[in-house]
């Protein structure tokens, strides 16, 4: 068992995810003021120790300090609460609250799709847990089921959104320097692969991408590689699987629009999936159905979205044209879409904080070993969301300098070609691809279960927590008569019922408008290459068939054997029918006779001929 720090003693890893390790671990001793939750002796907890490379590189420590308070402060009944935050020489780590449950991806792979009513209440109630962050100005960004931590509530499952903060951490000018790209392609926003503005509309595109992998089983979009994703976000429209009832397809459909202006916002979005909750069952009311049909109009997005500090962001609601040098990101995965220069520009101008979704390097300033102090937040209460406080529009990071991207290298790899390269190591872990297909639940078919044996599996979620209940939910049931109606409205959608016919987005051939622009006479300082063809694979080669394809033992030998016999048999054939054999055999001449009286033939034949000339 190893220390972390004074106060804690990690016992065994729960999981390893791109940014660190997850560890059951245990409280030595109460932790006091230096924590959000002093915690008690004994008490068992989860650490994430960060990756050694972000532990390594003074940008992150730096900002692990800053931003304590905001990750402290977060807290909600859908969001894991991090407890302490600990810096000890080369190791960073957070402490959180033990969750009891799989994560939804797990649960997901394991269980198959959800039915609509399940995944809408469940997806309202992570849409709670952002409207609360993002009303506190934080934006998740890397929001995706395995982020989703199933917690087992008396027996029923409570979503709780962990990883908050995590992408922030990650932010750094020191990112630049191995571009590798942190964040998952299934389910990043157009904007965000587009290194445009960020807002906390990202999030919102992430909840839509989550809620369709809920009902269908895999994320709308999905390729070969991570371009063929990021560029599916870009340009693809989605398209709706039979199985989703109409009003949950419109509120889908409108978490993924690519501007980010159209999408709703967290409330809203909490508010229209409860509704659309009550009105899909079979025993709705005809106004609840009405209600849920009209989900459209609860929609309205945010007027004043969080903004994502560093990405170029002008006034909150406005989105400057892509492109432009302002709100250049460095770590950005695909070239704008409209604007002459790329990112990597020297003269792009971009913000060294924009590093939005890529790790650090290794450097050699280490942070110093300490225990952090508790944040302001440290003692809010455990379902209140503090006030926005000063982090809202400031970053504390925009004081850092900016680190200059370095000279283009010539013939090394464009740092975009090894940002995508990178994501498409990092899919190992996040299973978008690099799977077997076998296992990966995103390319397999949802598993389909006879009702019968997880009757009461969609009843599990806990219902939404009361504050948030809108007004226009279902009015109350006794608590059986309640659940007969969940039951009828989960089955009504239950997936063995349903045509279910899985679609897949078109393949679509690179999109014109990633082309580079036509290089200008003046040569750009770093003009970024034309985007690498996806890897073609070779046409397999055609399928030799086996001379032996049941693969009988001695097979091959007594083939050659009878060959032989047919060419033995046709040479006999031949010599009898078209040699004096037959004649000889009449005659009663054996076979030394017969050759004799040849050779006699001959030399009378020769010896006539020469007597003749
Ligand atoms: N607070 C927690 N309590 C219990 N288990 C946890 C907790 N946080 C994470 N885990 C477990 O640890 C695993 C790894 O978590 P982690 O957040 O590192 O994974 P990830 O989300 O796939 O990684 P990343 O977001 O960095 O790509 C999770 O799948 C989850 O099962």
């Amino acid at each position: 068992m190893r220390p972390v720090g004074s106060k804690y003693l990690l016992e065994e890893p729960l999981g390893r995810g791109a940014t660190g390790t997850v560890w059951r671990a245990r409280q030595r001793e109460a932790a006091g003021a230096e924590a959000a939750v002093a915690g008690q002796p004994g008490e068992t907890v989860a650490i994430k120790v960060l990756k050694e490379e972000l532990a390594n590189d003074a940008d992150v420590v730096m900002r692990f300090l800053r931003e304590r308070s905001v990750l402290l402060r977060l807290t909600h009944p859908n969001i894991v609460r991090t407890r302490d935050l600990v810096v000890e020489g080369d190791l960073l780590a957070l402490v959180m609250d033990l969750i009891d449950g799989p994560d939804l991806h797990r649960y997901l792979r394991e269980n198959g799709p959800f039915t609509p009513v399940a995944a809408a209440l469940l997806t309202a109630q992570i849409a709670d847990a952002l409207a609360a962050s993002h009303a506190d100005g934080v934006v998740h960004r890397d929001l995706k089921p395995a982020n989703v931590l199933l917690k087992d509530d008396g027996g029923r499952m409570h979503p709780m959104l962990t990883d908050f903060g995590i992408a922030r951490l990650a932010d750094s000018p020191g990112l630049t320097r191995t571009h590798e790209f942190v964040g998952t392609p299934a389910y990043v926003a157009p904007e965000s692969a587009e290194g445009r503005p960020q807002t906390s509309a990202v999030d919102i595109y992430g909840a839509g991408i989550l809620l369709y992998e809920l009902v269908t089983g895999r994320p709308p979009f999905a390729g070969a590689t991570a371009l063929e994703v990021l560029h599916q976000h870009l340009s693809a429209e989605p398209r709706r699987p039979t199985t989703v009832p109409e009003p949950l397809w419109t509120v889908i459909e409108r978490c993924l629009r690519k501007r980010p202006e159209e999408r709703p916002s967290a409330e809203n979005l909490a508010r229209a999936l409860r509704v659309v909750a009550a009105g899909v069952g079979v025993h709705a009311s005809a106004a609840q159905a009405e209600a849920a049909l009209g989900v459209a109009a609860l929609l309205a997005p945010d007027p004043q979205p969080a903004v994502v500090p560093g990405t170029g962001q002008g006034a909150a609601g406005q989105f400057p044209p892509a492109g432009g040098a302002g709100d250049a990101d460095p770590t950005q995965v695909l070239p704008p879409t409209t604007g002459a220069p790329g990112p990597y520009g020297r003269n792009a101008g971009y913000d060294p904080d924009a590093a939005t979704s890529v790790l650090p390097s290794a450097a050699p300033d280490a942070g110093p070993t300490q225990v952090l102090p508790a944040g302001a937040g440290a003692d809010a209460g455990p379902t209140q969301v503090l006030p926005a406080g000063s982090y809202g529009g400031a970053d504390p990071t925009r004081a850092m300098p900016p680190v200059d991207p370095g000279p283009p290298q010539a013939d090394g790899p464009h740092p975009w070609q090894t940002q995508l390269r990178a994501a498409r190591d990092r899919n190992d872990q996040t299973q978008v691809q690099y799977l077997d297909p076998s296992e990966d639940p995103l390319r397999r078919r949802p598993t389909r279960r006879p009702a019968p044996q997880q009757p009461q599996q969609p009843q599990q979620y806990a219902p939404p927590q009361a504050p948030a209940q809108p007004p226009y939910r279902q009015s109350p049931q006794p608590p059986q008569q309640h659940q007969q109606h969940q039951q009828h409205q989960q089955q009504q959608y239950r997936q063995p019922q349903q045509p279910y016919a899985p679609q897949r987005p078109p393949r679509r051939a690179p999109e014109p408008r990633y082309q580079q622009p036509p290089q200008a006479p003046q040569p750009q300082p770093y003009a970024p290459p034309a985007p690498e063809p996806a890897p073609r694979r070779e046409p397999r080669p055609p399928r030799q068939r086996s001379a032996n394809p049941m693969r009988i033992p001695g097979l091959g030998c007594l083939k050659g054997c009878l060959f032989l016999i047919v060419i033995l048999v046709l040479g006999s054939w031949a010599v009898w029918e078209f040699t004096p054999l037959k004649d000889w055999v009449a005659d009663g001449k054996n076979f030394w006779d017969a050759a004799w009286d040849w050779v006699t033939d001959a030399k009378d034949w020769i010896a006539s001929h020469s007597s003749g000339r």
